[in-house]
């Protein structure tokens, strides 16, 4: 059984010379580790020495969205950390897939400092379609927390309720709703141009033969979770 590395950073004052060049993850290039299209809405804090920036400690994340693809994990978590005690890393880290020979002290580094309290958070949905990453996320914290988007995240993270209707508008254009102040700006921001395609007319019988072959997958869900998703 692997054994968990997770540990505690204690407070630590002082940035490092690679921080002070400015934190990877607020600019969304995680050593070319981020994947593009979500790389544009990292959102980027304006000074690298910011008293935000000196305090605290970078952790391991306690919480990390694994999936699935196009689930809407972007929106999930950029709607999660404009909640005060969730902190994020803006791009998509990939250490559980493509990076993992880089090590654990690589991926904290990637880490936005958080407080006591704070939660810290990463989206990288490729993690859920990776052999290896339970395995790999379990050797580093059997605390960790998973979140799948399939429906509504409720309670998990033990939050208060503090993100509601009116942090949202909803923007005609994309067709969906947008953050009226999103974490680290006061302008409102929609997701990027990746987010709320067009989607092609897909014929019935397409449409039949698709609901067909995921039935069965479907059930098996219900039955792990017991909750009927309704999605016949
Ligand atoms: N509220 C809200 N805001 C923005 N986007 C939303 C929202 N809800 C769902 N979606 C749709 O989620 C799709 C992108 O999912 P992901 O962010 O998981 O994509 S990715 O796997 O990281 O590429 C993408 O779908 P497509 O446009 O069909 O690709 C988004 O439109």
């Amino acid at each position: 059984t692997p054994s968990p590395l997770y540990e505690r950073q204690t407070f630590r004052n002082k940035l490092s010379s690679e921080e002070l060049r400015g934190n990877a993850s607020r600019q969304g290039s995680v050593d070319g580790a981020a994947e593009e299209e979500d790389t544009k809405h990292a959102p980027s804090d304006s000074s690298n020495l910011s008293m935000a920036n000196s305090f605290g400690s970078k952790e391991l994340p306690q919480a990390i969205i694994i999936g699935v693809k196009k689930g809407g994990t972007r929106a999930l978590l950029e709607f999660l950390r404009v909640h005060p005690d969730v902190r994020a890393v803006g791009a998509e880290p990939h250490f559980f897939d493509r990076f993992y020979d880089k090590g654990l002290e690589w991926y904290r580094n990637l880490m936005p400092r958080t407080l006591e309290g704070q939660i810290t958070m990463e989206k990288t949905p490729s993690y859920f379609v990776t052999r290896e990453a339970p395995a790999r996320v379990f050797a580093m914290s059997r605390h960790t927390k998973l979140i799948v988007v399939m429906g509504r995240v409720q309670d998990f993270l033990g939050l208060k309720r503090v993100v509601t209707n009116k942090h949202f508008y909803f923007n005609q254009t994309k067709g969906f709703p947008c953050l009226k102040k999103p974490e680290g700006s006061s302008r409102p921001r929609c997701l990027g141009k990746s987010k709320g395609r067009a989607h092609p007319q897909i014929p019935s019988e397409v449409l039949l033969r698709l609901r067909d072959f995921y039935r069965p997958f479907n059930l098996k869900l219900y039955q792990m979770t017991g909750q009927n998703f309704g999605w016949e």
